[in-house]
């Protein structure tokens, strides 16, 4: 229905995912031909005004994807299907208070994602651009999630190299954010992407949190990955083994990331999940797991050697889960995953191997160094061992000959300080170039455009000061 409306400089082609408050577009820059993810989070607001236009009931997910395509396809045909915005200034959105945050609470996902995306496994955004009904956040495209690869495609039903190369560097991302006191609280594979060569890149921060520490039972993430102490946590030593002194008002966030980890790490290695959610009372093998978890060899084709590393993630006491740069380590050295079949013998990483998967997170690497000089010798013969018995065409063909991946170009985007802080009305308004698609080989147009861009650019004061109070949300 959008496909062929023009945003700025990138023409819609289609949608690739809805989510409750926004819907995810390919779309392509005109002037570069690449291809970007747009995902456009709409102003509850402006939903609420739309809901009540219209009498609507806004429950149902489906429902509610139809109506913000419909309103954002009404949106475009006020303006002929091209929209020119004004894209905000992105140091900026980083600068933003608390205050401002909460006034703003989709800025918040932005923020967020912006104080991490330096990492290479990280998404990351290019633009955010403002409009009365929407903001619509211009980031790097990927054309499969993790969950497809793993569901659909069994992409890694027979590579325990991919799994271990795609888990490490989730949890290099994630020790990224960590350090960084983000936390995200919606681990799960449809928010890993992957791109041609197989490397991951974590996305959708809409419930991350800053917070160390949650409340108990703050219902925070999806179920089947969320943390058991995020849906039920009671204080019976005997059935969910926290000690009662480690009670207390709040705890851990990070923990619960570690818990999602683990349970992705399943979905990886069995291509199923253990239970529903982790909790006791409402899922009968949570429960039996929380007495007995030896109930995950019964339940999973899992090697013993994964299963002493689930239960050191899935541990019911969030203080006594593993911690991430042991979890790298012990996932890097283990040499099966499941007790048959093709996962049954997986290489154990050298550093050098290791190096050449993890390299984006410097802190992780280094730290972890010395678990893999101690070792070197040994696992250099299991390589060998593999080798031998591999043929060279088992390789997988994303990786070079001597098992290095290719390199990632990360280009940092902090051009942004040309921003003017310019008080023009900010307005959506159509774009003067009659048709940016045919005008692709003008380089004057080109130009004209660029500069267009340039000058839209704009400090978030600008948003949220004077005439342009108009487009914030009613909060
Ligand atoms: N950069 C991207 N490249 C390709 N696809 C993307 C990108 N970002 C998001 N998607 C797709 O769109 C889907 C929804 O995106 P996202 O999770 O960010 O939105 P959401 O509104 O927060 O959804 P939810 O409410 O389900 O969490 C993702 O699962 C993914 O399939």
């Amino acid at each position: 229905m959008l496909s062929d409306c023009l945003l700025n400089n990138f023409r819609i082609t289609s949608q690739i995912g809805s989510g409750a408050y926004g819907l995810v577009f390919h779309v392509v820059d005109i002037l570069t031909s690449r291809e970007y993810a747009i995902k456009t989070v709409f102003k509850s607001s402006s939903m609420d005004e739309f809901y009540n236009k219209n009498g609507l009931n806004n429950n149902s997910q489906v429902a509610r994807a139809t109506l913000l395509q419909t309103q954002l396809y009404h949106f475009f045909k006020s303006f002929q299907k091209k929209l020119f915005l004004p894209s905000v200034d992105l140091d900026s959105i980083l600068q933003l208070t608390e205050n401002e945050l909460n006034r703003l609470p989709h800025y918040r996902e932005i923020a967020f994602q912006l104080k991490v995306q330096s990492h290479g496994n990280i998404v990351k955004i290019h633009q955010v651009l403002e409009s009365s009904i929407a903001t619509f956040i211009v980031m790097d495209y990927y054309d499969r999630d993790l969950f497809t690869s793993i569901v659909d495609h069994k992409h890694f039903t027979n590579d325990g190299v991919l799994i271990k190369k795609v888990f490490l560097q989730l949890c290099s991302a994630l020790d990224h954010c960590h350090r960084l006191g983000i936390y995200h609280c919606d681990i799960k594979p449809e928010n890993v992407l992957l791109d041609r060569n197989d490397n991951a890149y974590l996305c959708d921060f809409g419930l991350s949190t800053k917070s160390k520490y949650l409340a108990p039972n703050v219902c925070v993430g999806s179920s089947y990955y969320m943390a058991p102490e995020r849906i039920l946590y009671c204080l019976n030593t005997t059935t969910n083994g926290i000690h009662v002194d480690e009670c207390c008002s709040s705890l851990p966030t990070d923990t619960g990331d570690i818990w999602s980890l683990g349970i992705i790490l399943i979905n990886l290695t069995c291509i199923r999940n253990p239970w529903l959610k982790a909790h006791q009372k409402e899922d009968n093998t949570f429960h039996h797991f929380a007495n007995d978890s030896n109930v995950l060899k019964k339940i999973l084709p899992i090697s013993d050697e994964l299963f002493t590393v689930l239960v050191k993630i899935l541990q019911l006491n969030p203080y006594t889960r593993i911690d991430i740069k042991t979890l790298v380590s012990e996932v890097s050295s283990i040499t099966s995953f499941t007790r048959e079949g093709p996962l049954s013998k997986v290489p154990a990483f050298s550093s050098e191997a290791y190096m050449a998967h993890i390299i984006r997170n410097e802190n992780l690497y280094l730290d972890g160094l010395s678990h893999f000089a101690v070792g070197k010798e040994q696992q250099q013969e299991q390589e060998e061992e593999q080798e031998e018995a591999e043929p060279e065409s088992d390789i997988p063909s994303t990786y070079n000959s001597d098992g290095s991946m290719e390199k990632y170009e990360y280009t940092n985007n902090n051009n942004n300080n040309t921003f003017l802080s310019s008080s023009m009305d900010s307005t959506p308004y159509q774009s003067d170039i009659d048709d940016m698609g045919a005008s692709k080989d003008c380089k004057f147009q080109q130009d004209t455009l660029r500069n267009r861009l340039l000058c839209l650019q704009m400090n978030f004061s600008t948003l949220t000061d004077g005439p342009n109070e108009k487009w914030l949300p009613d909060y």
